[in-house]
Formats: structure tokens, C-alpha cells, sequence
């Protein structure tokens, strides 16, 4: 277990049953031939704010990401996105609607600048598009004015300003990590997905990826589901935490709820108190 330094929240985290759900997921199963990866999780994430999960390594947290994102059928559920039944979409599908995600390796291309690969990113996604990002990384064309101005406006949430011209290999893991959250929110979604964005940072660039993190639902309007192991930069940015151990959620809350739960304690800290160096 990782506790690290916290980032102080410019504003007290809020209720989060007290506003509508952006995300609405029940009953939800990701299933591997026999291996129950989430068995039967309810979530509900309000929009506006940082929603944190959390667990052991194999908990199941990825299953679900995966999930929520169209990249694995689940074996059952029912996930609601801004109102609307998503769990028949495609990735590129529920992308559109203000889905996005990071990936845990990372995902950037080396052949490409910061810049161009948030231009990248940023172009409208079709099908053929995504399959052809797989297979053929290209520079993107300079000529939209809306990519641009969402590039722009991702390049600065993220604070990459300085790095925009540099190939990933040029700059530091944390600044990678940011252009891995900036890459998703450069086509502008209104709920991102965080997977593992604090892995291999220092207790420096995690407060700085904190920090940044809180601005996206108070400044900037985006939604936040984060998931990470640094249990300091988790209960200090999330409004609301659902833990996972063996794909079942075992607790539900704010942060100062879960760093009381004994069954918390117990699967996911080792029976070492959460609160202890965060
Ligand atoms: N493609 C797969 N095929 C078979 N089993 C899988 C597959 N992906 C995950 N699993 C299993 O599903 C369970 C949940 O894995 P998952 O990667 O979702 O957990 P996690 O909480 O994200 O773990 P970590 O923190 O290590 O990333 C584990 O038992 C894992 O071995």
C-alpha cells in the first residue's frame, strides 16, 4: 500500500448522492470463463465530482473500468450514461457521447509530440478512425479550430504548456502521466475515466497530479473516476469511494467513512489504518 502525501481540496468535497448521477451502473458482472472478476456492483457517480475506487491488486477495478467503457461485455448489468442506456455501445460510441478513459500503460504514441498526440486524440471519433489509431499513428492535420481550441484548453488544464513540442521520451513519467489524462480530455468528455494515473510518480508529482485533479470538476466542469492505488492522493481528492475486494464492493463512502471501515482495514490496508501517513 502506497500513502503519500494529500492535496487539500480548494472546496470542501460535496455530497455526492446530493446532485443527479452522471454515471449509473447496477447489478454489474465482468466475468473471464470462471473467473467472477465484479460480481454484481451498483455505482452511482454525480456529476461534478472526483469518484475514487479502490482495491487490491485482481479486486477487479480494471474489469470494470473496461466495463463502463465498452472495451469488455459484461456478463450482466445496466449502466446509464447522462440519462441514456449505454451498455450496447461501442468504445468509440460511448467516447462520442463524453466517455473517456486513460489506460494503465499509457497509451502515447513516441513518433508523435505532446501536441500532436492531443491532436490526435481530439478528432472526432468514428470507427474507422479508432481501428486505423491502432494500426497507424499519423500526424493530425493542423486545420480544425475546435480540436485546436480543445488541445489548447487540454494542454493547459494538465499545466503541459512547457513540454507541447517535445516527443513523450523527452519529459518525465509524471508529465507523461498528464499528457495520458490530457489526451482524454482533450475531446472535451464530460466524464473521465483515471486508471492508475499516479502509478511510478514520486510524492511530488502526485501532489501535483492532485491538485490538477481537483481543478477538473471545479473548474473545468469534468467529471472524475479515479482509480489508483496511492491511497494518500485517493482519500485526499475524492468526494465519494467505493471499495472493491474479490470484484465485491465491501464499502461505500466518503473518504472519512472508509478510512474507518474495519472491513477496509482489514482486505484492502492489511489491518494498517488508512489514515495513518495520508
Ligand atoms: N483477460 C482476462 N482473462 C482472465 N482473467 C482476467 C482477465 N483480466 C482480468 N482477469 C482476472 O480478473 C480479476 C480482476 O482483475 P482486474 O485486472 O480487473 O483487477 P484490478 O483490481 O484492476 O487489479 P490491479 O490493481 O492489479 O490492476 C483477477 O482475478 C484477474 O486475474
Amino acid at each position: 500500500m502506497k500513502v503519500r502525501g494529500t492535496v487539500t481540496a480548494a472546496t470542501p468535497p460535496s455530497a455526492a448522492g446530493a446532485r443527479p448521477p452522471l454515471l449509473e451502473v447496477s447489478g454489474l458482472r465482468v466475468t473471464y470463463g470462471g473467473v467472477v472478476a465484479v460480481s454484481d456492483v451498483d455505482l452511482r457517480i454525480a456529476e461534478g465530482t472526483i469518484y475514487g475506487l479502490i482495491g487490491p491488486n485482481g479486486a477487479g477495478k480494471t474489469s470494470m473500468v473496461d466495463a463502463l467503457t465498452g472495451y469488455t461485455r459484461p456478463a450482466a448489468g445496466r449502466i446509464v450514461f447522462g440519462g441514456r442506456e449505454i451498455g450496447g455501445l461501442r468504445p468509440y460510441q460511448r467516447a462520442r457521447l463524453g466517455l473517456a478513459r486513460t489506460f494503465q500503460s499509457g497509451e502515447l504514441f513516441d513518433d508523435l509530440t505532446v501536441e500532436e498526440n492531443l491532436l490526435v486524440a481530439s478528432e472526432r471519433v468514428t470507427l474507422g478512425l479508432a481501428l486505423r489509431e491502432l494500426v497507424l499513428p499519423r500526424r493530425p492535420a493542423d486545420g480544425d479550430r475546435t480540436n485546436r481550441d480543445s488541445v489548447d484548453w487540454a494542454i493547459s488544464v494538465c499545466g503541459l504548456e512547457d513540454v507541447a513540442d517535445r516527443y513523450p521520451a523527452q519529459i518525465s513519467l509524471g508529465r507523461r502521466k498528464l499528457v495520458g489524462i490530457a489526451r482524454a480530455l482533450a475531446r472535451r468528455p464530460r466524464l473521465v475515466l483515471l486508471d492508475e494515473p499516479a502509478a511510478g510518480l514520486d510524492t511530488t508529482e502526485s501532489l501535483e497530479l492532485g491538485r490538477r485533479l481537483r481543478t477538473l470538476p471545479e473548474e473545468h466542469g469534468v467529471t472524475v473516476f479515479l482509480i489508483d492505488h496511492d491511497m494518500g492522493l485517493v482519500l485526499s481528492v475524492c468526494d465519494h469511494l467505493t471499495v472493491l475486494d474479490f470484484g465485491r464492493r465491501i464499502a461505500d463512502g466518503t473518504p472519512a467513512v472508509i478510512r474507518e471501515d474495519p472491513r477496509v482495514i482489514e482486505a484492502y490496508l492489511g489491518g494498517q489504518h488508512a489514515g495513518s501517513g495520508a
